[in-house]
Formats: C-alpha cells, structure tokens, sequence
C-alpha cells in the first residue's frame, strides 16, 4: 500500500492487473492493430487522438508499431496516464476518492486494477469475503467468464463508489491483446468532486447492500442489475448463457460506442446445428441470424411450417430427456440491453478464431444441456443415411442430386478435418489457451471451411427434405422407420437396409 492513511485497511496498490489462474496473454504480430496516424505538430488531433483507428475500436497502439512513434497518445493504460484522485472518508460509504484536479469529460481516470481469477473462483472468493464479515465488495466482471479482484490486490480504482447517477462509467479496452477496464468521466468534473461510477453489471457483491448515494434515480440496492445480484436473487445454472461475451456490453452506456452498426458482422457463424435444432422445422435459418452469416443454399428450400410430414427421414433430432419449460426471467430486459449494447469490435477480429469452436468437424453431436429446472436435456443429431434416401426416391435425377450434394458435404467434412490436424499441434501445446494459439490466417481459414461444410450439410439436408417431400417414392421401397443403433462415437445412425 503506497498511501499511509490512518484508518485505511491493508491492500497492496497494483499498478498493472496480476494473472493468478491463468498466464497473460501474449500479443502475436499478426494480431497488432497499426493505425495510420502520423505526427504533426500543427495538428492536435495528430499522434493517435480522437480519429485514431485504434482510439476507435478501444484498442491501444503497440509500441514499436504505431506510425506516431513517441508521440503516440494512445496508450494511456500502458504508461498509466491517470488522472490526479485523493482519497476521503464518506459518511456512511467508507473511504470514497475524489478528483484532485478538473476533468474533462471522456477523459480517462484510472484503471481498474487487481487480480484476474475466473468467474467461478470469484463465485467462492466473493462467499469467503462474506464469511470473513468483509463489508466491502472489490470483484468486478472483466467478461463472462473473469473478473477482476481488487480486495487483496488493487488500483485506488477500488475506492470508487456507487452511485445511481454517476459522473464516471467503466469502458473495457484492449492492451496489448488483454482485455483491461477503466473509469472515465461521463461528465466534466470539477476538482473535490467524488468519482462516481454504476456498479451494475460490473459489481459482484456477496451481501445486498442498501445504496447510500442519495439520488432521486437511486435503484435501492448496489449493483441490482449485476450478474451477482441476480445470481443471488435467481437461480443460476452453470450452462446459463444469458449473459455469454457478445451480450456483456463494452460500454455502460450505447452512445459511447462507437460502431454499434458492426454487431451484425461477425457474431458466431460456427453455431452449427444449433440454428437448425432452434426450429421445429430444420430447414428455417435462424431469423435473428444477420443476412451477412446466413449462408446462400444452393438448394431450394420450402419454408412453409406446414409443408409434407417425414415419416421416415430423419435430419436433426432433439432429444428431450425433460420438457423444456419457457423461460420468462425477469432479466429479460438487461439481457435485451446488453445484447444491443454488444459490440463486435476491432478485439474480436483481431482474434477472430477466439469466437469461434476449434475441434474437429465431426465431434460432439451429442450435447448435455441443464434446464432451468435442474433436469439435463440431451441434443443429438443423427446422421442422415443419404444412399438409403436416395433409393426410396422414383426419379434417377432426385437420386443424383441427394448423393451429388452428399458427396460435396463429405468433401467440406474432410476439408475441416485435415484442417483440423494443421491446428492441433498448437492446441495440444497449449491446452487451455488453445484457441488463442491458432494464427488468424489458420482460424481465418478454419472458418471458411467450416462455413463450407455448414452450407454442404444445409444443401444436402434441404435437397433431401425437398426431394422426399415432393418427388414420388419407388414402390416396394419400405417406409417404415428403420432400426436405430449406437455407432462406436455413440451417435445415432439410420441403418441401411
Ligand atoms: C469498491 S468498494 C468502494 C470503496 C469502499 N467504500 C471502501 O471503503 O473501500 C465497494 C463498497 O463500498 C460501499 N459502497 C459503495 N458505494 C456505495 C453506496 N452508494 N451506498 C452504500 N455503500 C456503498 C459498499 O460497502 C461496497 O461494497
């Protein structure tokens, strides 16, 4: 602790975020962003300022990299470009930090420092706080799964209140390939005022705590919107994705972020059956999908819900172990506000494979999902027997063209597959991290192939659906649901005749 303030319980003052679970990342080459700003002393806006590439997808220049050299002003984080703050004993709210100089709005304050654990290790820190009879809460959310704990280990950032109309929000920026965040000023803020930032969705306190910040707005309790509140309040599954990275919002507010319009670029293409599984009818795309990620079929496709009954075909398959109850949580409508408030930023496809499920194509077509009512449900897809289909079919050309589309899906399979192998040396070396191992140009190119063979299974799927649908079946042909059987993956096949 640098600041010897009589009173002043004991942390030790962190300039830089500590990794205690994890290793930091490291910034590969090819994953720095290089704007194109240069220096020039008759412009104040030269040297990395407000129409900075980087500056706008809050990412901080590398240095080395950037083209303003020294006179790069954006790395704030990196040379802790803080704000002058003191602190102050509040009444009723502990020891709160004031600005000691003026601050001008957006400017950045200071960083949110401490040691970054898991979201489950702040689950069990945050209930052994609480037993301790710690009053105060430190755990912050960095993203879904990490938050930031500054109780043993932090910035003055951890002085910070609460406040329900505050004059500072939490910005999240990218340093150096890590994710870090920072208090800024929502507002100009004159000297001796005291910094105040909305602890919802950032704050996991253990206890509800009454807020104290007296403004007309106040909500009652701190952080009552945060996942931790809610988690106290709601039952919590393990599998619950209400709250999964792209609906955890970067910015506070949505007037601070800067390319709003891009969240329908590049969510997660690689949802596989999910978006089939979603419908009742497997051949509808997911409407909430963006036009960009659906993928054009070749294929015609008959939409209408009420189209011909297959009795015997079966190409996507939920298996409930448990009726599914609909969900109707009172989070809906933070859920609703992170998700217009997500962002797909410059961090996302700088590191593209991050978002993206690396394994081999085949795998996991059998999925165990916890309901809400603690019962598992179990997806799984059987596979389609595309010769058995292709001879129920009268017309040579219906026959052609299911196996036509089924050879091109086993080639797209086999694409991803030997793909596959080219990225598992990294992903065997580096286990946990695997995914962050992978080169953009291999996960770009991963991508792509598994893109591929989504549109290769879609095609087939739907020219099969099409073709038994509306194409005359041979005579003598059996109609009859055929056996089903374990193969040695465990997945469910059609048998051939
Ligand atoms: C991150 S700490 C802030 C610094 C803290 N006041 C201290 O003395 O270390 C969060 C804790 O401060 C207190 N606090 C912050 N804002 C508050 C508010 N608006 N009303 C009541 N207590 C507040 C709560 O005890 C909360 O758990």
């Amino acid at each position: 602790m640098d600041q010897h303030i009589e009173g002043l319980p004991h942390y030790k003052d962190i300039k830089q975020n500590e990794f205690c679970y994890r290793k930091h990342k490291k910034q590969k080459e090819e994953d720095i962003a290089v704007c194109v700003c240069k220096f020039d002393a008759n412009d104040n806006d030269s040297g990395c300022g407000e129409g900075c590439l980087n500056v706008l997808t809050s990412t901080e220049c590398t240095p080395g990299y950037c083209p303003a050299g020294v006179h790069c002003r954006n790395q704030r984080f990196q040379k802790c470009e803080y704000a002058r703050t003191k602190l102050f004993n509040t009444e009723g709210r502990g020891w709160g930090l004031l600005a000691d100089e003026n601050i001008k709005s957006g400017q950045f304050i200071i960083e949110y420092c401490g040691e970054v654990i898991s979201w489950k290790e702040a689950k069990r820190r945050s209930h052994t706080y609480e037993n301790q009879g710690l009053k105060d809460a430190y755990i912050i959310s960095l993203n879904a799964s990490e938050s930031i704990d500054a109780t043993r280990k932090g910035s003055l950032a951890r002085f910070i209140n609460h406040s329900c109309c505050p004059n500072c929000e939490t910005r999240k920026w990218n340093v150096l390939g890590e994710i870090r965040v920072g208090i800024f000023a929502k507002q100009d803020i004159s000297i001796g005022t005291e910094l105040s930032y909305d602890y919802n969705f950032e704050w996991y306190g253990g206890a509800k705590v009454r807020c104290l910040c007296g403004a007309s707005s106040c909500s009652g309790f701190l952080g009552a919107k945060s996942r931790g509140f809610l988690e106290d309040t709601y039952l919590w599954e393990d599998d619950d994705d209400r709250y999964s990275v792209e609906k955890i919002p970067l910015y506070d507010s949505a007037e601070d972020e800067p390319f709003v319009k891009l969240h329908t670029v590049l969510n997660n293409p690689y949802s596989e059956f999910e978006g089939y599984l979603k419908n009742e009818n497997p051949m509808i795309l997911d409407d909430n999908l963006g036009a960009e990620q659906q993928l054009v079929s070749t294929a015609l496709i008959d939409t209408s819900k009420n189209s011909v009954q297959l009795q015997n075909i079966v190409v996507g398959e939920i298996k409930n172990e448990a009726k599914e109850e609909p969900e109707d949580h009172p989070q809906n409508t933070q859920q609703t506000f992170s998700q217009q408030n997500a962002m797909i930023s410059r961090i996302r496809s700088n590191t593209a494979c991050r978002n993206y499920r690396i394994g081999p194509g085949p795998a996991a077509k059998k999925r165990a999902r916890n309901l809400t009512n603690g019962r598992t449900k179990n997806f799984t897809l059987k596979q389609v027997d595309a010769k058995y289909v292709a001879r129920l079919l009268e017309l040579k050309e219906a026959q052609e063209e299911v196996l036509q589309y089924e050879e091109t899906k086993n080639k797209a399979t086999s694409e991803l597959d030997l793909l596959y192998n080219e990225i598992r040396p990294a992903i065997e070396e580096y286990e946990r991290d695997s995914q962050d191992s992978v080169a953009t140009s291999v996960a770009e190119k991963w991508i792509e192939a598994s893109c591929l063979k989504l549109k290769a299974e879609f095609d087939l799927y739907s020219s099969i659906v099409r073709n038994v649908a509306c194409t005359p079946l041979r005579s003598g042909v059996s109609t009859e649901p055929q056996p089903l059987e374990v193969d040695g993956d465990n997945d469910l096949k059609l048998l051939t005749n």
